[in-house]
């Protein structure tokens, strides 16, 4: 499944926090548990049920130029691949109308974001939608997740690295999904 986009109210709108419009900008409002597993780290899995469609958290994270993020990479891919690091540095590229041009940004969740860092990778899509969510009077879209179908108490919560690509590169994937790839995505900066 690719990134989808929404519009939401925001600060240029003459309306207020209780909008009915501005379902991700309440923070993580369901229960999430952090847990560890055995080859991929740590994952997040759902707490309680989550229905299709609903919102479940932002991915945040510090936002990168796109020079800083490339220099980040380098320094990840280096730590990661002796294995001292779990990086969570994602690259959102979004093609405008004009086919022409490319925004876009970079969101550092290494060192500085919420419990959506720990969100790990499935090559068959996962069960979370990701995003792109523009709020009126702000520049910058945030990548949002919401539930791709009916979630199970328990699941983890996974989405595609492909749609919004997370260094480093070549490393093994361990999603145990059956049209898994064996590598997880990656890109050249
Ligand atoms: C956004 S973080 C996810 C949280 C991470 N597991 C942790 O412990 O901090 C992305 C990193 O998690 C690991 N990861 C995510 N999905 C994986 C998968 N399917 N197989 C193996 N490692 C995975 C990789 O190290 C990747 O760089």
């Amino acid at each position: 499944m690719g990134m989808g986009s929404l519009r939401e109210c925001g600060e240029g709108c003459p309306c207020g926090p209780s909008c009915g419009n501005r379902r991700t900008q309440r923070g993580i409002t369901v229960r999430l548990r952090v847990m560890r597993h055995r080859k991929k780290g740590w994952g997040l899995h759902a707490a309680e049920v989550l229905r299709h469609g609903r919102f479940v958290c932002e991915y945040a994270g510090e936002l990168l130029t796109t020079e800083e993020a490339r220099k980040r990479q380098r320094l990840y891919d280096e730590l990661a691949s002796v294995g001292k690091l779990s990086p969570a540095l994602i690259v959102i590229r979004e093609h405008l109308p004009s086919g022409k041009a490319c925004l876009r940004v970079n969101i550092d969740a290494t060192k500085v974001g919420n419990a959506a860092r720990f969100i790990n990778h499935s090559c068959d899509g996962g069960n979370l939608h990701p995003v792109l969510v523009r709020s009126s009077g702000s520049l910058l879209p945030r990548l949002c997740f919401f539930a791709a179908r009916d979630i199970n108490e328990g699941e983890e919560l996974t989405f595609s690295y492909g749609d919004a690509r997370v260094r480093p590169k070549g490393l093994p994937c361990f999603c145990g999904s059956l049209c898994c790839s064996g590598v997880l995505p990656s890109e050249e900066t």
